[in-house]
């Protein structure tokens, strides 16, 4: 009997929902006495209004003691300078409802800094494998747009973490991203992100970079055209849930030409326009002879660079692929300009005096902080 009653009632719950009315199922006893011959409870319905409906389950009775607000009264205090102050116990920068995200390798996330009042003005973002290479960038462009810090006091953003840094002046970011396609491509999801949740719009993203040219003048600087890969073809590969994915590597045509321009009005340097071939390693994957190991003759390494160059290839570094491919995916105008240290036709070692190398790789930064300043001049933004 019991077991019956239990699978009635079961059976009750599932049913579908049913109209607003009241029910008044007649109580019988726990032993299914009041149930129809046939087993259907016998109900007496009577309609009731959705008045009624609060009333009965006391859903709008206030409780004593208790005041109550409206909601456009709760909005108002919310928005008033007293509610906008934050309470001391919260950290420095107050944290923004959206869905929880981490960005992990910036230790910074959504839910512990306020990304929009920390980057919501950024509109370049430069980037270069080199932490040091990053915070000179920011000092100088801090110069170039006389928005330096009295004190020359230029954090590190990121320093809760040593994977990547961050420097920020006005609306430049610049940000290190470490050697290779891997950190770098780890560095631009969570920039990408970073520029998403800031609310970031027209931003303008340059690579700032050191590279080995090919049949240039060391010290020339090349404003990527197109980012081939190691087979002078202009692609990146990346294997994706065991698949390889093939992405567009181009770049925008009409930035690099204005960097061109910039670079021939500033006359301090000779800048070319050409292809940029993006390698996986420095060594072998370059075609040097100075490896740990070497696994062809001097003859194979010249016909492999006389190949490039006769691709249109003019240097050679190890991020641009993954850059301009991510770039292009997010929408971003992006950029890549870089230094060549040596000509790779002549030598593999880079034997340079430390001070020729270090003021080598200022070029970049010089054009490009120059470009930014022009940029900026001419939106009447400084
Ligand atoms: O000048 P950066 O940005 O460090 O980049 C270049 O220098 C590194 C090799 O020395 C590689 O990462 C290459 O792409
Ligand atoms: O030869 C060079 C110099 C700098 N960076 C490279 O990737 N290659």
């Amino acid at each position: 009997m019991e077991v019956t009653l239990a699978r009635r009632r079961l059976q009750k719950h599932l049913e579908p929902a049913r109209p607003l009315r009241r029910s008044t199922v007649d109580q019988g006893s726990d032993d299914g006495s009041a149930d129809t011959p046939a087993g259907t409870p016998v109900e007496h319905e009577q309609n009731i209004t959705v008045e009624q409906f609060y009333s009965i389950i006391r859903l709008h009775t206030p409780k004593q003691g208790r005041i109550s607000y409206t909601r456009e009264v709760l909005c108002e205090l919310a928005s008033s300078p007293v509610a906008k102050k934050k309470p001391k116990y919260l950290p420095e920068h107050p944290i923004v409802l959206e869905k929880a995200d981490v960005l992990y390798h910036f230790n910074l996330g959504t839910s512990t800094h306020n990304l929009p009042a920390l980057f919501g003005d950024v509109k370049f973002v430069c980037v270069g494998g080199s932490p040091w290479r990053m915070k000179s960038f920011i000092e100088y462009i801090a110069g170039e747009l006389g928005l330096e810090d009295p004190k020359s006091e230029y954090p590190n953003i990121c320093a809760g973490t040593d994977r990547y840094a961050m420097y920020k002046v006005g609306p430049v970011l610049s940000v290190s991203h470490g050697m290779g396609i891997p950190s770098i491509s780890i560095m631009l999801h969570e920039l990408l992100k970073l520029l998403h949740h800031a609310h970031c719009t027209d931003v303008t993203i340059i690579r700032i970079g050191t590279s080995g040219g090919i049949g240039l003048e060391p010290g020339t600087i090349v404003i990527t055209k197109q980012s081939v890969d190691a087979t002078f073809l202009p692609k990146f590969e990346q294997v994706i849930l065991g698949k390889n994915v093939v992405r567009s590597t181009d770049l925008d045509t009409e930035l690099a030409e204005q960097l061109l321009q910039c670079s021939n009005r500033l006359n301090q340097f000779k800048s070319v326009i050409a292809n940029t071939m993006c390698t996986m390693d420095f060594y072998e994957g370059q075609a040097r002879l100075d490896g740990a190991f070497c696994s062809y003759t001097q003859e194979d390494k010249q016909d492999y660079l006389a190949k490039a160059y006769a691709s249109g290839v003019r240097n050679i570094e190890m991020e641009s692929s993954v850059f301009a491919s991510m770039c292009k995916l997010s929408g971003l105008k992006a950029a890549v300009v870089c230094v060549t240290l040596l000509d790779r036709q002549k030598g593999d070692q880079l034997s340079g005096s430390h001070q020729v190398l270090h003021d080598l790789q200022q070029r970049p930064q010089i054009l490009v902080g120059h470009f930014i300043k022009s940029q900026l001049e001419s939106s009447g933004k400084i």
